[in-house]
């Protein structure tokens, strides 16, 4: 008894304050960083900035990046023009926002004739433009706009039309999502950073498959049905068009689906083959 007492006194702080029996050994395994006289007189180790807790091991098998603030400035500002990361500090380079919050980007895309409105049938065009089949083009747009149509309205009253206004787009955000949207529609670099560090197990800056579906398990909010079924969709409908050829989601393939410049690059493409 005496002697379990010596050990555990001898442990670093943080390893002493653990009540539970396993975790102790764990960190006993890792040493006392401090030697027996000095774990009596020095201040308690600061814990405020640990992103893993021990008895949490979900914190430590999903892990954030602590050195983000070095690599890109001020990473808690959500941005509202710009989708910005560390390898793209400006955001999108040559490309005008045009006043647009990143979320409001992103749909634009698919306002077709650019009147701040987005028809079933422009939805419908621009799947077809960034390389969608018939079917999925056809059942996507129906479910977009039946989806969206009502929280964007100006009105009380439903479009009969199932008409998106880009004004009010910010109104369309659900839940089990990444968060990389904030509530009013800007884009939030640590969210964004966050799907790599958590989920990129095999690559740090792309995400497999196996990886992405990880991720929309991750990102369940509880008895969320809408969230879980809206999440899946947008990213299965991400992966299927913009994968590459070894089957990843890379870093900027994601970033630009947030802004909506990956739908002009893939329209591009295609109408360049
Ligand atoms: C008319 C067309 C579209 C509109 C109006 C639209 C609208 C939205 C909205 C409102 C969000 C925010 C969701 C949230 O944060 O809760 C969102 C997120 C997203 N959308 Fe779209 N979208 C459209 C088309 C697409 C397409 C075609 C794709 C994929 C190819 C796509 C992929 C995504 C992804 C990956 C997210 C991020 C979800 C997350 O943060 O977990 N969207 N979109
Ligand atoms: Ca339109």
């Amino acid at each position: 008894m005496t002697l379990q007492l010596l050990v555990v006194s001898s442990l670093p702080a943080r390893c002493s304050r653990l009540a539970v029996p396993h975790l102790q050994r764990s960190c006993r395994l890792i040493g006392p960083r401090v030697s027996m006289s000095s774990s009596f007189s020095s201040p308690p180790e600061d814990l405020s900035m640990e992103t893993e807790a021990p008895r949490a091991p979900i914190t430590r098998e999903r892990r954030l990046n602590p050195d983000l603030q070095q690599q890109l400035t001020k990473p808690y500002l959500a941005r509202a023009l710009e989708a910005v990361d560390p390898s793209h500090p400006q955001g999108t380079k040559g490309r005008d926002p045009r006043g647009l919050s990143v979320l409001q980007q992103h749909a634009a895309f698919f306002d077709r004739n650019g009147d701040g409105i987005i028809y079933p049938w422009e939805t419908f065009q621009g799947l077809r433009a960034i390389g969608c089949g018939l079917p999925v083009s056809f059942v996507g747009a129906i479910l977009i706009n039946l989806f969206l149509s009502y929280p964007t309205q100006p009105g009380w009253l439903p479009s009969p039309v199932l008409s998106i206004h880009i004004d009010n787009i910010h109104k369309g955000k659900h839940g089990s999502d990444s968060e990389t949207y904030d509530t009013e529609g800007r884009f939030d670099p640590s969210k964004f950073d966050a799907i790599f560090s958590k989920y990129g197990q095999t690559h740090p800056n792309a995400l497999t498959r196996d990886e992405l579906i990880s991720m929309l398990k991750g990102n369940r909010n509880v008895y969320d049905f809408m969230g879980w079924l809206a999440a899946a969709g947008e990213w299965l409908l991400l992966y299927s068009v913009a994968k590459d050829k070894d089957g990843l989601l890379q870093r900027e393939t994601i970033r630009g689906a947030f802004d909506g410049s990956l739908f002009e690059r893939l329209q591009d493409n295609k109408k360049s083959s």
